[in-house]
């Protein structure tokens, strides 16, 4: 696996051994009047998979927003790779893929630099790009099937084809903790399948952690078991540990990603889509 991966410093000493990647303490949060989340005490660690199961409104999306800095803790406090949120700066570690939203469809930028702009941020989307960084982003295109998409305006794209870039912007820095909302939505089965398969092969192949919400409990529960290892108010935390598989003899996730493109998992769907 990435030999330069780093853990982050390790804040307390546990029985296990791998550190924590995210650790909330007594977190709650309300909007308004509205109280969402409760005294949420949770650690997730090293290779974790973490599937995250609630109804509608049970606060999924929120405490991902607070994972990822947009929205603060009323009380309580939140670690990332064991730094206090507030002086955490090592977003590159963090791959985040939103829920879905309806794209602007004026929206200028073409595929190939919205998924540049997961290297680059937010300044790099018009920059000029690195030859082997232009490598990095043919193979994530590749692996998710839409290299035939790289000059086509994001905004004209339709929500299937959107969501999948935004999965090959998310992976293109191979990050170490992944937090996806609801990623498959709108995708059609066979494409939530390949994607189901791909994810699974990263956590237990690579140092990935994963932190996803989903209502496909079909797949959840079939991977990540049926008793959830904590439940708080209405979310449910259904978490399987990778601790037990081998890493890859690659070095970096992109192998994961020219694997998968060597199967052309998601070649039908591109020829139905070109
Ligand atoms: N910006 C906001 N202002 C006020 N209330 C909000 C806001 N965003 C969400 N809420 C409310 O907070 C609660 C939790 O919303 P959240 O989006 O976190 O739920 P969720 O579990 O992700 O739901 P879903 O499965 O429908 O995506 C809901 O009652 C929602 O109406």
């Amino acid at each position: 696996m990435r030999a330069n991966r780093q853990s982050g410093p390790k804040t307390q000493q546990s029985d296990h051994c791998h550190a924590p990647v995210i650790e909330l303490e007594d977190v709650s949060f309300g909007y308004d009047h509205q109280k969402v989340i409760q005294q949420l005490h949770f650690q997730i660690l090293e290779r974790d998979f973490v599937g995250l199961i609630g109804s509608n409104g049970a606060g999924k999306t929120t405490l991902l927003r607070m994972i990822v800095g947009l929205l603060k803790p009323t009380e309580g406090s939140i670690r990332l790779f064991g730094t206090p949120m507030n002086r955490f700066k090592d977003w590159d570690r963090i791959g985040y893929v939103p829920q879905r939203n309806a794209f602007n469809p004026l929206f200028p930028a073409t595929v190939k630099e919205v998924v540049m702009s997961g290297l680059y941020g937010r300044k790099g989307l018009f920059r000029r790009i690195a030859k082997k960084d232009q490598q990095k982003c043919t193979d994530a295109l590749g692996a998710l099937g839409i290299e035939h998409l790289r000059d086509r305006k994001i905004g004209q794209l339709s929500g299937g084809q959107q969501q999948r870039v935004f999965l090959a912007r998310a992976l293109i820095h191979n990050p170490e903790l992944l937090i996806l909302d609801e990623p498959t939505v709108g995708i059609d089965t066979e494409t939530q399948r390949m994607f189901f398969q791909m994810i699974q092969h990263m956590h237990q192949h690579h140092q990935i952690t994963f932190l996803m919400v989903s209502h496909d409990l079909d797949m959840m529960h079939a991977y990540l078991g049926d008793q959830a290892k904590q439940v708080n108010g209405k979310l449910q935390f259904h978490v399987r540990h990778s601790h037990e598989t081998q890493d890859c003899s690659e070095d970096d996730l992109m192998h994961t990603l020219r694997h998968l493109q060597s199967e052309r998992p998601f070649e039908a769907m591109a020829v139905k889509e070109g």
